[in-house]
């Protein structure tokens, strides 16, 4: 089939439903293309095998987060407090201790983690501009070392550089020698809003923080109602192939379906977007770019109980640990709590273990972790579930794509910028919350501005 519209949208996660909606509303006509069955993208309700779901995907939300939040609300979709009561688990060398939720882990070396926390924070809260990070005085120096050169040059203590790997492993699913130190302070000074410097406080808390709440039903009924409100402008199992530019339109080739337009929208992550092919070729530091910022690696596993027993042992169900396979965990339960649901990351190095294990194995591997975190009640579950998002074809891995060193200080211009009729979105390209739901809204707004006030 063939189409026109003002607007051609290539993908259907929150950035581009958020663009589509907000362009109809200025009187664009849109088509937006998804390459999926479903909308949502890295939002996704699982199902978990007895007729419900949990959160496959991005789960949580928090303050400053404002655009999810008001997206939500006028989706009709309400949120609700993360479990955070009593202790968390803390998993190191071989032995469990527990700790208050909202403090830091009872390890020895603690006290020398604590100074290299307020330096990255005092360095994020001073020197950065949000989504700018390449405009800092040092922006050189800080983009030359990766995020472990950096906390080894500033740690002395096994206990701290486990610990601050752990918190790039939480937040980005990376090694920290993946990614560049630039990139975690702009993530840090991210966390925020345009009256709200970003704290690192804000981006790694549950309380007061971007874990505090979760929404009724799942994340996923955000994305899924708005697409319904759009109804047949979203077109399904229609992944984009060949973008076009010629006499000033711009024609998008998707499986089933070609599109001629005024103005495109690619909004994916950058890795995704260079599996598309585009003639002419993009200017070379976006094509470059995109060849730049790979994604982490990240599943999600929940296993189901009939009761969230761990809260009876005073245990919050939150866990952190130095193995694997599962590294963090969180009470998934549903708000009245009438089965209880414990959900753990696989992230980084854990996920290329369990690459090519079948999906038993690969769940057994994971109920392993939760045995040695929450005790043998944990062993016999009604049901599990999980879902690895590097071996979705649509996704590449996940939370969010990274920059290792140089990366931004040379191509992070090209991120957010158009290039000629093709405009670029996606929660990388967000100045607040990237990385977030969040971030993935406010860049579908930004593009609906850019373009509305073009045509
Ligand atoms: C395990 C996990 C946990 C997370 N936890 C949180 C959390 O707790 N809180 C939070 O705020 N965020 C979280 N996130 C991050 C959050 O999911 C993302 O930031 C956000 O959903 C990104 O939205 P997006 O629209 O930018 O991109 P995506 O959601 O990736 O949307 C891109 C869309 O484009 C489609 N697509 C790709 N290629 C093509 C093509 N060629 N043609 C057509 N369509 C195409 C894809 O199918 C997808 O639907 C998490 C992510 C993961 C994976």
């Amino acid at each position: 089939a063939a189409a026109t519209a003002d607007v051609v949208v290539i993908g259907g996660g929150l950035a581009g439903l958020t663009a589509a909606r907000n362009l109809i509303a200025a009187g664009k006509s849109v088509i937006l293309l998804e390459a999926r069955d479903r909308a949502g993208g890295r939002v996704y309700n699982m199902p978990i095998g007895d007729g419900t779901t949990s959160e496959g995907g991005a789960e949580f939300i928090g303050p400053t987060q404002d655009r999810i939040a008001a997206l939500a609300t006028d989706m009709g979709v309400a949120t609700f407090k993360t479990y955070n009561t009593g202790n968390n688990v803390y998993w190191r060398n071989g032995a469990k201790s527990t700790y208050a939720a909202g403090e830091l882990p009872p390890d020895p070396d603690v006290a020398d983690l604590f100074p290299a926390l307020q330096q990255l924070g005092t360095i994020a809260a001073t020197e950065i501009t949000p989504g700018r990070p390449w405009t800092a005085a040092k922006a050189e120096e800080y983009d030359s070392q990766s995020f472990y050169t950096w906390s080894r040059a500033n740690t002395t203590t096994d206990g701290a550089r486990v610990l601050l790997d752990e918190f790039i492993s939480t937040s980005l699913s990376v090694r920290s020698k993946d990614v560049s130190l630039l990139y975690v302070l702009n993530y840090i000074a991210a966390a925020g809003n345009e009256g709200n410097h970003g704290t690192l406080d804000r981006l790694i808390n549950v309380a007061g923080g971007a874990q505090e709440s979760r929404f009724v039903g799942g994340s996923a009924l955000v994305p899924l109602k708005l697409a319904a409100k759009l109804g047949r402008v979203v077109k399904y199992s229609a992944p984009a192939r060949k973008v076009t530019v010629a006499s000033g339109r711009v024609t998008v080739v998707a499986d089933g379906i070609t599109v001629t337009a005024k103005r495109a929208i690619v909004a994916m992550s950058p890795s995704m977007a260079s599996k598309i092919d585009f003639e002419p070729a993009l200017p070379a530091s976006r094509a470059q770019l995109m060849q730049r910022y790979p994604m982490g690696s990240v599943a999600k596993f929940v296993a189901v109980y009939d009761t969230p027993f761990w809260r009876a042992d005073g245990l919050t169900g939150q866990a952190v640990s130095d193995i694997g396979p599962i590294d963090a965990t969180f009470d998934n339960s549903p708000p009245d709590a009438s089965r209880g649901i414990l959900m753990g990351f696989v992230s980084q190095s854990n996920m290329r273990k369990l690459d090519s294990a079948s999906s038993a194995d690969f769940a057994k591997a994971c109920l392993g972790s939760f045995v040695q975190y929450f005790g043998a009640k944990a062993a016999s579950p009604k049901r599990t579930a999980f879902q690895r998002w590097d071996n979705e074809l649509w996704s590449g891995g996940g939370p969010v794509g990274v920059a290792a060193s140089g990366v931004l200080t040379e191509f992070g211009h090209a991120l957010a910028k158009p290039t000629g009729l093709i405009h670029w979105a996606g929660t990388e390209t967000s100045d607040y919350w990237t990385g977030y739901m969040d971030g993935a809204v406010r860049s579908g707004e930004r593009v609906a501005k850019e373009i509305a006030a073009q045509l």
